[in-house]
């Protein structure tokens, strides 16, 4: 596990190029056969992905957590963006398929990741926080029957925003959240651009009780999405590629351009559950 200390706003006015992805930007995460993770003191997050091809991954704490097993003092919410894949957690099978979620409470503590097939293999991204409290594991799926253990996606937590007009025209599917999936801190979902769409968070905002961490993929090889970060009067930009996640402190905003539509995750940590709880930057007030 990498890990990663807490930046300043003061600092990065210096950054090169090469030092600003160094710090904010995350590659490689899915790599075959491997679990890859990225421990950031901002908020203790840990942003990271499972991709089981031939093997069955078992999530383990590492040296790094200094305890027995990983979920002992942690939640974890888990979004599948490849082929089919199962999720075993203390014995229960649990059959996560593309775009479906999984969030499991503080206290699960035999953890595995495998694939279906081989040829299509499973990518689990996840994002872990510190935890006080054990809510119940649950699938979450976009569409189907509410049943024990699985929680259908409400309308109401599918939002449309924006227009093609103001090229941000975008779905924003909210999985894990108060009044859906309980959890300690995490908050959880994802975000896809309608064709013609390039803008994400466009109005930007910042949130001074929370973090968060954009993951983005669905992107063509020789397509990029400029991420913009940075206090909103002193911003820079990070180009990020398919299956990138970049990190954003509570101080910066979080927001991007695409040479195309994309889709991202964004996962957020912190007091604050409220999503509604932001600090709106004018677009007349960006630098
Ligand atoms: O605090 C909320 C997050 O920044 C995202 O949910 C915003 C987002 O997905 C979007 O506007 O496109
Ligand atoms: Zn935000």
């Amino acid at each position: 596990m990498e890990v990663r200390t807490a930046v300043s706003p003061k600092d990065i006015k210096t950054y090169t190029t090469d030092r600003l992805r160094e710090e904010f930007l995350i590659q490689n995460l899915f790599t075959a056969d491997e679990i890859k993770m990225v421990y950031s003191h901002i908020d203790r997050i840990i942003t990271g992905a499972a991709t089981p091809v031939n093997k069955i991954l078992g999530l383990s704490s590492g040296k790094e957590l200094h305890c027995e097993y990983f979920l002992e003092r942690r939640e974890l919410g888990i979004i599948n963006i490849g082929g089919t894949g199962t999720v075993m957690i203390d014995g229960k099978k649990y059959t996560v398929r593309f775009m479906e979620g999984l969030y499991a409470g503080m206290g699960s503590r035999e953890i595995s990741f495998t694939s279906e097939d081989r040829n299509d293999p499973a990518k689990f991204y996840f994002n872990s926080a510190p935890a006080h409290k054990s809510y119940p594991t649950v699938l979450i799926k976009r569409e189907g029957k509410e049943e024990d253990g699985v929680v259908i996606i409400k309308e109401e937590n599918k939002v449309e925003l924006g227009s093609l007009e103001e090229s941000n025209h975008r779905v924003i599917c909210k999985y894990i959240l108060p009044g859906q999936v309980k959890s300690c801190q995490l908050v959880m979902g994802m975000t896809s651009l309608k064709p013609g769409s390039v803008w994400n968070t466009m109005p930007c905002h910042t949130h001074d009780r929370r973090m968060e961490v954009y993951l983005y993929f669905g992107i063509p090889e020789d397509a990029f999405v400029m991420h913009y970060m940075g206090e909103p009067t002193e911003t820079r930009h990070i180009v990020v590629r398919n299956e990138e996640a970049v990190i954003s402190p509570s101080w910066s905003i979080h927001s991007g351009s695409g040479s195309r539509a994309y889709t991202f995750i964004w996962g957020m940590v912190g007091e604050n559950q409220e999503f509604g709880d932001m600090d709106a930057v004018n677009n007349r007030d960006l630098r």
